[in-house]
């Protein structure tokens, strides 16, 4: 493997505060500079720690669980406390905290003291890719896994698509509650309507930034694919039932189209209650051999194909803050031949390896590529125990 090269900027965590945090009651985890290995038994809470990592990104559970459900059983609250180091001249804060309080369910961010406006300022606060068997599901389960696959990535890098989303959301839930209004009334249906330029005015931009990345990609995904051990040709392309004409101005095209698909579908829309056009319907196409891999793909390749995503993920992040990402490795290469494995890890190095931290339920699973790193063990949420 290559390795790292210390000139490259990275983010890098220094410390770990977890409070009532899923099975951490108080823990306070100081990170070394290449990253760490830890060691425990299953349910010990080697993933809860990479999701409160995460969380420090995401301002949510990567795994999709309420911030209720992350507070320790009985608890009233969590509490998450890092230390970042930024490479110089790189924009973002040193201290961040992040608090949720069950009562009342409240959820406070603070960046070096100060609380940012809103709690989308704070997104991205520590960028981290986690790699996990369960990412399997990003191939081989719904299209919704790869929609928000794509939200994420898009909206961890790009405000416009930050905006667009949360303003597609917010029309979209009153334009269904507004339809199942009018199909139980049997009138209304204006009232859905009135949606409907809010739809196509930041649905357009996610169409539009979404339908980018996803060809700005497409080689990296088939090369990716490539270099981990597929001999067949991977494809990744964006589909859509949305059909928008060549234009200067991609985003009104596409504004134009779902206004009119909006329109022309208003009345199936409301004898089913649910809004049938938009990139919420989207999905991300991948391919293996010219077959689509969701339903063809072998579990090796599904897992390759997932891999070659989340390192997407991780060039996207670095592209956007110009410095290497957390790497978060949940036991990752648990199902995969060893020669895949260690092609992974050749890519990752290649990428600049970033601080890495790896959990592992034996020391025997550390793959020799990362037994340079410090190692510790967990039991019952507390670490080096
Ligand atoms: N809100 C919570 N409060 C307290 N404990 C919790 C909470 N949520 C989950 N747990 C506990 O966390 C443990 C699971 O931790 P985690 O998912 O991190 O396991 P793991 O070490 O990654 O295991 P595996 O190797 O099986 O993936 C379980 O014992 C579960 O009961």
């Amino acid at each position: 493997m290559t390795s790292p090269d210390a000139a490259r900027p990275r983010v890098r965590l220094l410390r770990l505060a977890l409070r009532d945090f899923r099975n951490f009651e108080r823990q306070d985890v100081p990170f070394p500079a290449d990253g760490l290995v830890v060691i425990g038994e299953n349910g010990h809470g080697k993933s809860n720690l990479l999701e409160a990592i995460y969380y420090l990104q995401l301002l949510r559970s990567v795994r999709g669980a309420r911030d209720q459900d992350l507070v320790r059983f009985g608890a009233p609250g969590f509490h998450l406390g890092a230390t970042v180091a930024r490479p110089p001249g790189s924009v973002g804060a040193h201290e961040i905290g992040v608090g949720f309080e069950r009562t009342g369910k409240k959820k406070r961010v603070r960046l070096d003291g100060a609380e940012p406006p809103r709690l989308s300022d704070a997104l991205g606060a520590v960028p981290s890719v986690i790699f996990s068997p369960v990412d399997v599901a990003l191939v081989a389960g719904s299209p919704a896994e790869r929609r928000r696959y794509l939200d994420v990535v898009l909206a961890l890098t790009s405000r416009r698509y930050l905006s667009a989303l949360q303003s597609y959301r917010g029309a979209l839930v009153r334009r269904n509650a507004a339809l199942r209004d009018a199909a139980r009334t049997g009138r209304g249906e204006s009232r859905a309507a009135v949606w409907e330029p809010a739809l196509a005015e930041h649905g357009a931009v996610l169409w539009v930034e979404r339908r980018a990345w996803c060809a700005a990609r497409a080689d990296a995904f088939a090369a990716l694919c490539a270099a981990i051990g597929e001999r067949a040709a991977a494809r990744m392309r964006y589909t859509s039932a949305l059909v928008v004409d060549d234009a200067a101005d991609p985003v009104a095209a596409a504004r134009t189209a779902l206004e009119r698909a909006l329109a022309e579908k208003r009345l199936l829309d409301v004898k089913r209650g649910v809004t049938h056009a938009g990139p919420h319907r989207d999905d991300l196409e991948l391919t293996l051999g010219g077959r689509d891999l969701r339903l063809y793909g072998s579990a090796g390749q599904q897992r390759t194909a997932a891999i070659a995503l989340r390192l997407l993920e991780a060039a996207t992040l670095r592209d956007a803050s110009g410095c290497e990402p957390l790497f978060l490795l949940d036991d990752p290469f648990a199902e995969l031949d060893a020669r895949r494995a260690h092609r992974i890890l050749e890519l990752l190095g290649d990428a600049g390896l970033g601080q890495t931290v790896l959990v592992v339920p034996r020391a025997t699973d550390i793959p020799a590529e990362l037994t340079r790193l410090e190692r510790t063990t967990i039991r019952d949420g507390v670490l080096g125990a």
